[in-house]
């Protein structure tokens, strides 16, 4: 039997799957590649690469942060192969990980299960160590930044304008300046290359600040994880300023913390749930 795991976010559509029985690999219990596609192309490009792929799911379990008609529109989508879906919410706490947001329903349930898809790859591939602070920066269409303490609990996060959310504003509220494609540099000498060098700084700084928030608050180096669609445009700059602010680590990057958690739940549910 072929699960599929579902991470709408406002951009794209990210899917990935496992197959029934145990999954031997390392870290999350799914396949190891994901599918991504764009709200408008979803409608054709789904089936057609299901068909490809050769998968006819008859589960699923999704996140999604866009919209209620995005959920009418994957189910209509996934309906033909008779497919049961899950769309989970953010709740207080899901396989070992606790929510701290005020209201903890009104997370958003991607970076609720990226949280949980965090916590339990770790543990699975920790060997017995004792788990790290982990800072969880994700670059989607918006940028998140979360803390994730050693016992497991959420302390909170930010959220911020994603790099081309960031790029799009400039050039919409104001007269003068382009939709910039310049590079990042520490010295920019023109407009192109200030706006991306400045919306980089803005995205690495966040990240850098919480870094060091929480590691004043723990007493330990937390450890970084990176994910997102947009998370190359800023790696550079974040690997300079993690070192200026005395890191010792490299960034771990990770392909889809979400699709990892929702991998996580859907090993945990008995298969009649
Ligand atoms: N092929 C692509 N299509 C769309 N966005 C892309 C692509 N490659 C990189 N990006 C960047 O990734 C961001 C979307 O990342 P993603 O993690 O899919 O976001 P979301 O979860 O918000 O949908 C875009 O804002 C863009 O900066
Ligand atoms: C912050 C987000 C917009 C990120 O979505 P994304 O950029 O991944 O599409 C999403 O997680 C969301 O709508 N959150 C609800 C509010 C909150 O988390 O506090
Ligand atoms: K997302």
């Amino acid at each position: 039997m072929t699960t599929l795991l579902i991470d709408a976010g406002n951009s794209r559509i990210k899917i990935g799957w496992r197959r029934g029985g145990a999954y031997a690999g390392p870290g999350a219990p799914r396949e190891p590649v994901q599918a991504a596609f764009g709200h408008d192309e979803l409608a054709g490009a789904l089936p057609q690469w299901l068909r490809q792929a050769g998968l006819r799911p008859q589960r699923a379990w999704g996140t999604n942060v866009a919209g209620a008609a995005m959920e009418i529109r994957l189910g209509e989508l996934l309906r033909p192969y008779g497919c049961r879906m899950s769309w989970i919410r953010s709740t207080p706490s899901l396989l070992g990980v606790a929510n701290g947001y005020r209201d903890p329903e009104r997370l958003g349930a991607d970076r609720w299960l990226g949280l949980v898809g965090t916590w339990n790859g770790w543990l699975r591939q920790a060997g017995g160590q004792a788990p790290p602070v982990h800072v969880l920066a994700h670059f989607g269409t918006a940028t998140t930044v979360d803390t994730l303490d050693p016992a497991g609990v959420f302390t909170g996060g930010l959220i911020l304008p994603g790099r081309d959310m960031m790029r799009r504003a400039l050039a919409a509220g104001t007269a003068d300046l382009p939709h910039a494609d310049g590079r990042a540099v520490p010295f920019p000498d023109n407009t192109d290359d200030a706006i991306m060098s400045g919306v980089a700084a803005a995205q690495a700084g966040a990240v850098v600040r919480q870094w060091l928030a929480a590691r004043a608050r723990y007493g330990q180096e937390p450890r970084l994880v990176a994910s997102g669609g947009a998370w190359s445009a800023i790696a550079d700059e974040v690997a300079h300023l993690m070192q200026a602010a005395g890191s010792t680590q490299h960034v771990q990057v990770v392909d889809n913390p979400v699709l990892d958690g929702l991998a996580f739940l859907a090993e945990s549910s008995p298969p009649s749930s």
